[in-house]
């Protein structure tokens, strides 16, 4: 049996366990472009996700994050391969046909908040039209109901009441990612991605917004929040999935990640001494082209551990793909 088959025979055993509400074994991303180079967007990552959790997946921009996300929702476009498989309740996302996911997945099982909430409301619509169509579609409320279901869901993602009959044209960056929340929120999806939901925030309304997808997750669903902010990562997540150049390196408990221990990996390390509030100090040089990856480590360039073993690629060994991974700091 080669290994990536055992892997995706681990993820239906973790999903009919019932630990996970998500299994994702093996999920690698590749974009043709003209010319015949590939771009590894997302190389063959692993990670479960239960009912009550929310997993943090957290790395600079353009590692992959938003990639991952949308081949879940099978919105990738035409030039994509994606293998590999991510179970949802026994359905394969990666494997489910198109009817599938537009019937049945998106929206009803599984929740977005996109990373850019204009681009996807319809901009001859109101606010609160956009909430009562998807109460109509999502759900079973009758008429009269819809309105006050669409009122509470603008409420629960700090949507003020006010601007709900705004068209998208009138609404700033903050207000149209509060709405593309409260639309997410409104499925009861079993599983929500939510894709950077606190861009344009003040530092209260993303603790609002946070605490909401918290409190979702806390209902028993289970939440993916990509974010840049790890302070809101630090708030709200149990785990945290660190992705650089396609690949997750690190997994990790949030109050190791974030405590004193801290995470494993180096280039982790280095997300954290880059905040303000702690050593300030960025990580130097600058993340590999995904279309020209080493065949080692891909950090090794910018790694303060590397040596020559770094030329081979470091397999996850505990949670963590590193040949020379971090002592504990405490
Ligand atoms: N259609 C496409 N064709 C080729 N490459 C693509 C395509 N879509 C995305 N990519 C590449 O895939 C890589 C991962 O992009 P992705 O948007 O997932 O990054 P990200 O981690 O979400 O970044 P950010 O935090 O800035 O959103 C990027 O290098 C991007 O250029």
């Amino acid at each position: 049996m080669t290994a990536r088959i055992a892997r995706a025979l681990q993820a239906v055993t973790a999903e009919r366990a019932g630990d996970a509400v998500l299994s994702v074994r093996g999920l690698t991303v590749r974009f043709r472009l003209p010319g015949g180079r590939t771009v590894a967007a997302v190389g063959d990552a692993d990670f479960d996700l239960a009912a009550g959790e929310c997993l943090a997946l957290v790395g600079e921009s353009g590692c992959g994050k938003s990639v991952l996300a949308s081949a879940l929702l099978g919105l990738l476009p035409g030039n994509a391969e994606t293998s590999g498989t991510a179970f949802l309740d026994g359905t394969d996302l990666l494997a489910a046909d198109e009817k599938t996911l537009a019937r049945t997945v998106r929206g009803r099982r599984v929740g977005l908040v996109p990373q850019s909430p204009a681009a996807h409301l319809t901009p001859v619509r109101t606010v609160r039209s956009h909430l009562e169509e998807t109460v109509r579609a999502l759900t079973g409320t009758s008429r009269r109901a819809r309105r006050k279901t669409a009122e509470d869901a603008a409420d629960r993602a700090a949507f003020p009441a006010g601007h709900l009959d705004r068209y998208p044209h009138e609404l700033s960056g903050g207000l149209a990612q509060r709405a593309a929340t409260a639309l997410a929120l409104i499925g009861d999806a079993r599983l929500l991605l939510a894709d950077e939901p606190t861009t344009g925030l003040d530092r209260d309304l993303v603790d609002r917004t946070v605490d909401e997808l918290r409190r979702h997750a806390d209902e028993g669903r289970a939440l993916l929040l990509i974010t840049h902010d790890l302070a809101a990562a630090a708030r709200i997540a149990d785990r945290v999935a660190v992705m650089y150049a396609g690949r997750i390196v690190e997994v990790a408990p949030a109050h190791r990640f974030f405590g004193p221990t801290g995470p494993r990996h180096p280039y982790a390390r280095g997300l954290l001494d880059a905040l303000p509030d702690r050593a300030f100090t960025p990580v130097p040089g600058m993340p590999p082209e995904l279309s020209a990856l080493p065949d080692g480590c891909a950090f090794a360039p910018r790694c303060p551990r590397a040596t020559a073993r770094c030329a081979t690629r470091p397999e996850p060994t505990a949670g963590v793909a590193c040949h020379h991974p971090e002592q504990p700091r405490a």
